[in-house]
């Protein structure tokens, strides 16, 4: 299976560079300075080229808080970018598998989102994010939407390697404590692009499989708060120090755009439909802190 995923340094095609030959995927990267999703003219020449059996569009105008000042960059990645590339899968009949986020809705809910809930971003890069969903499934082209939330990896710009940098020199760090989600790993959401690429790939005819989907780690509800505490006290448990987290509120930490209080996804509907489901976050943490900081088991007795 031939997958060609747009971008080549984020953390999702990073992640999907690793896992894919694992799964009996070649993963072919393309993004800048041959393909600027900005400006897509080029997007069927350089696709037929690659001959894919899937298309991913993983890469994203991702600065959520300069987005609130660069709306027009921001539309032109993530709403004209992916419609480039939809069109053109449409055209080569190849299906697409677009990365979306949970900003597309306003967080005012307190129970997991649902693919058909009402979406009312509160930003601009929620809002064009969902630009970006709209025409994709607008293309023609057979796609699914792969919505996803706080992505981090032992790659990339993350909050996670955040909380590793900060406690090089700090004793204790202020983290909001009333914004809830699921920290998602990369590497497992890899791990699903690969499967849903797998289930297109093979069931050509099945509508059902096509369609808006939430993908996000198991486990309990986090709060960034949690998600810190939980990168700290595996930090400890692997010899490093110990850093207290302060619980704030987002009014404490104020930012140019604002986000969704309640962000956790329902993962429902794509365990039912592409059979998948993600791990336990604490779980996924776990693995990715093995390789950012050691392995907790050789700082053991044992
Ligand atoms: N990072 C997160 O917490 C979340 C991310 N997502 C979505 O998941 C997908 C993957 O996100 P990450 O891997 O975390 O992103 P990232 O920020 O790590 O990487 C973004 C990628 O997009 C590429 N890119 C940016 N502008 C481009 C352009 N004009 N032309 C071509 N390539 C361009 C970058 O070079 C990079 O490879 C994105 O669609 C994002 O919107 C959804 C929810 C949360």
């Amino acid at each position: 299976m031939r997958i060609v995923v747009t971008g080549k340094s984020g953390q999702v095609v990073t992640a999907l560079i690793e896992r894919g030959p694992a799964a009996g995927a070649e993963i072919l990267p393309i993004g800048r300075p041959e393909l600027d999703l900005a400006d897509p003219e080029n997007a069927f020449e350089l696709l037929a080229a690659l001959a894919p059996d899937v298309i991913v569009s993983a890469a994203a105008y991702t600065a959520v808080d300069k987005a609130e000042s660069e709306a027009e960059l921001a539309y032109a990645v993530n709403a004209r970018g992916p419609e480039g590339i939809a069109a053109a899968a449409a055209r080569l009949n190849v299906p697409v598998i677009h990365i979306s986020t949970d900003y597309v809705f306003d967080g005012s809910k307190t129970s997991p989102w649902l693919e058909d809930d009402k979406v009312a971003p509160l930003g601009v890069y929620g809002a064009s994010k969902l630009a970006g969903e709209a025409a994709v499934l607008a293309s023609g082209a057979r796609a699914v939407i792969l919505r996803t939330a706080w992505v981090y990896a032992p790659f990339g710009a993350n909050f996670a390697r955040t909380m590793l940098r900060l406690a090089e020199n700090r004793d204790e760090v202020g983290v909001v404590a009333d914004q809830i989600g699921a920290p998602t790993s990369a590497l497992d959401i890899a791990d699903a692009i690969l499967k849903v690429a797998r289930n297109l790939a093979d069931h050509k005819d099945d509508p059902k499989l096509e369609g808006i989907f939430h993908l996000g780690a198991s486990g309990p509800d986090a709060s960034w708060a949690d998600f810190a505490e939980a990168v700290f006290s595996g930090l400890a448990e692997r010899g490093g120090k110990r850093v207290h987290v302060k619980r704030i509120g987002t009014v404490d930490y104020p930012t140019p755009a604002q986000r969704p209080h309640y962000s956790r996804l329902s993962t429902e509907k794509l365990a039912r439909v592409h059979a998948v489901t993600l791990p336990d976050w604490r779980d996924a943490l776990s693995v990715i802190l093995d390789r950012l900081v050691g392995p907790a088991s050789m700082r053991r007795d044992d």
